[in-house]
Formats: structure tokens, sequence, C-alpha cells
């Protein structure tokens, strides 16, 4: 019998700036996953405000964040797209890569999962990867129905047979709690105050040297 396909996992974001939040959650799905996980910051994030730092900026951090580790990688494939940074273009495009096979985890927050309703083509998302949803401390939103039909037909536990597919299950990652957010860092910065401890010491130290978010 052939050896299954690694199983590669993504976590898309904003990371303005990246936090232990964000870290510790790939690491612990990466781990639960069995998977190699990679960090993928958006262009232009679709349904938000636009960033305080660029791109470029933004990726500066991510570096420094994941340095000195290999399980964690930086995928900066979204970059390269003006417009935009639509999930179910980046998936298409990343599927032409790695073929149909290969179990692909799209993960998200608790919070970027009750969203997904709004995502552009949402329903195509299935037919391109798996979701990992991972708990985030705070009261978790609720589904629409719509979602939670979704949810129900596509469960399937971590220690299930997702693997033998390469997208269409929804997997539930219970994740430590750490209520950090780039909001709260960014309101901290912009106060004066020292966001200590919420992200890695290098991140902080550029942060702090550049003058960003002030
Ligand atoms: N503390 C956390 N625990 C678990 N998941 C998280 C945490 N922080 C962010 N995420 C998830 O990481 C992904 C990217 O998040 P994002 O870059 O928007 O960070 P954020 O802290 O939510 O930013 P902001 O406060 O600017 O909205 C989302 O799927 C989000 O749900
Ligand atoms: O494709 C979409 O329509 C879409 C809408 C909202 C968010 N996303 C993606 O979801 C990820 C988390 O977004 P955010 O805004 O929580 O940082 C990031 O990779 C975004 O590009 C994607």
């Amino acid at each position: 019998m052939s050896t299954p396909a690694p199983v590669l996992a993504l976590l898309g974001g904003t990371f303005d700036p990246i936090h232990y939040g964000h870290l510790r959650a790939a690491w612990e799905a990466a781990e639960q996953l069995d998977a190699q996980v990679c960090l993928m910051p958006a262009n232009v994030p679709p349904h938000r405000p636009q960033p305080r730092l660029s791109a470029e900026q933004r990726v500066q951090l991510l570096e420094l964040a994941l340095a000195g580790q290999q399980r964690l990688a930086l995928d900066t494939r979204e970059l390269r797209r003006d417009g935009p940074s639509y999930t179910v273009d980046t998936l298409r495009e990343l599927r032409e890569e790695i073929g149909a096979a290969r179990p692909l985890v799209l993960l998200l927050g608790t919070d970027a999962f009750a969203g997904l309703p709004s995502w552009s083509r949402w329903l195509q998302l299935f037919e391109l990867a798996h979701i990992g949803v991972m708990t985030r401390p705070g009261a978790a939103p609720a589904l629409s129905p719509e979602l939670h039909a979704q949810f129900l037909a596509r469960a399937c536990a971590v220690d299930g047979d997702w693997r033998g597919q390469g997208a269409g299950r929804i997997l539930s990652l219970d994740i430590t709690d750490l209520d950090i957010s780039a909001t709260g860092i960014r309101n901290l910065l912009a106060r004066g105050q020292e966001p200590r401890f919420l992200l890695p010491e290098a991140v902080l130290a550029q942060i702090r040297q550049r003058g960003w978010y002030r």
C-alpha cells in the first residue's frame, strides 16, 4: 500500500500583527492533524478595514515569529495577487499545484467560521479543502441555518476517516484558550502601553523600533 500524502493545512489571516493566539493555534492544529501548517497573510483582506501595516511589514513580523522551527511555514502566495484575497481563488491555485487527492485543511477560528456564508463562492470551499474549526475564547458565534446544515452534513472527528479524502469535511479542533487579538495589541500600542508576552519578543522589538501602530 502506498503511504498517504502528508496533510497540508493553511491558516490565512491579516496578521496585523502576528501574535501567540495565532502561533499556538497553528502549532496545536499541526500536532492534532499531523500536518505542516502554512501561515498565509492576506494581501487585501476581504470584508474588513484594511490593515495598519503593509503586506511587506506584516511578512517581516511573520518571518521573525516563525524563525527557529520548521513545522509552521510562511506562504506568501496571496501577496502576488492584486485585488481582494478571496480564499476560493487561493485554494484553486494551490489545488493545481498539489493535485486533487492530497488532504488540505483550511484552518479558521470559530469567529471566522461563523462568517463563512458571507465569503466569496463559499460553498466551493468544501470542494477544495477540509475546514478545521479552531476554538477561540469568547462566546462561539451562532451559525446561520445554511452553515449549520453544512456542519451537520460534513462534521468528522479528528481521528476519523477524512485523511482518505482531499476535501469536504469539517473538523473541530480544541485549542488552548488564549484570549489574544491583534486588535487588543494595536490598542495597547496606540495608548503607549506594552503588549509584552502577547506576541514574540522579536516581533514586539521590531514594532517598537519602527514605531508601528502608534
Ligand atoms: N487567539 C486566537 N485563538 C484562536 N484562533 C485565533 C486567535 N486569534 C486569531 N485566530 C484565528 O486566526 C485567523 C486570522 O486571524 P486575524 O489575523 O484576523 O487575527 P485577529 O487577532 O482576529 O485580528 P483582528 O483583531 O485584527 O481582527 C482567524 O481564523 C482567527 O479566527
Ligand atoms: O474569500 C473570502 O471572501 C474571505 C472573506 C473573509 C475572510 N477571508 C479570509 O479569511 C482569513 C481570515 O481573515 P481575517 O479577516 O479574520 O484576518 C484570511 O485568509 C482572509 O483572506 C476570505
